[in-house]
């Protein structure tokens, strides 16, 4: 069946706005200064978690001013549905760990077990430590672990389905710029 276009920008259009554009500028801003403050003399390796991590790393990545190493790894739990099932990775990590300060980065953290499981498999490798950065934390009470919550968050929202800045609906609306909730869900 053909792509539904309209339909497409009908979901943007009667979205609601949870975050605008400034509003994820001035996160970003914030996030940036509490990752340099604390990471700023530990060399780290810095992965993104595609694809939702594209966008919110290649606009944090820029505001880094310190040395860092990049790279990526890609596991996915949703694919397009929008309730997330079993892990799949799809690229490990290859780069040799041991010893190393490594940073995740991705988009969401929604329930949480995508990222519980990355950080299990690289402490599992061997890093010396193991810290994550998310644009989003749904606020909610289904986590992997209770109080779960990554070290550096840029908003909190509400428990709906979001897409924007790097989250999709149903693999579109990635490139979206603030971060929106469908209408109805
Ligand atoms: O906290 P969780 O409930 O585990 O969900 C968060 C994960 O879900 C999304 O990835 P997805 O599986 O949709 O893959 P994608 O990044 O390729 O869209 C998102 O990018 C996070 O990685
Ligand atoms: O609300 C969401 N939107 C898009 N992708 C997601 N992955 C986990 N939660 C979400």
């Amino acid at each position: 069946m053909p792509t539904d276009l309209n339909a497409l920008r009908l979901i943007l259009a009667e979205a609601d706005c949870l975050a605008s554009p400034q509003t994820v500028e001035q996160a970003l801003d914030r996030m940036a200064d509490e990752i340099t403050t604390r990471l700023a003399d530990s060399n780290p390796l810095v992965y993104t978690v595609m694809n939702g991590g594209l966008i919110f790393a290649g606009r944090l990545l820029t505001r880094l001013p310190f040395p860092l190493e990049t790279s990526y790894l890609h596991a996915s739990r949703y694919g397009h549905a929008l309730q997330g099932t079993l892990l799949d990775w799809r690229v490990r990590p290859t780069q040799d760990l041991r010893g190393r300060s490594v940073l995740v980065l991705d988009d969401i953290l929604d329930e949480g077990h995508t990222l519980a499981a990355i950080v299990d498999y690289l402490k599992n490798e061997g890093a010396r430590e193991v810290l994550t950065a998310v644009l989003v934390h749904k606020n909610h009470t289904r986590k992997a672990y209770p109080g779960m919550r990554a070290d550096f968050t840029g908003v909190d929202v509400a428990d709906r389905f979001l897409f924007g800045c790097g989250m999709d609906y149903k693999g579109y609306w990635r490139n979206a710029p603030g971060i929106y909730a469908v209408k109805g869900l």
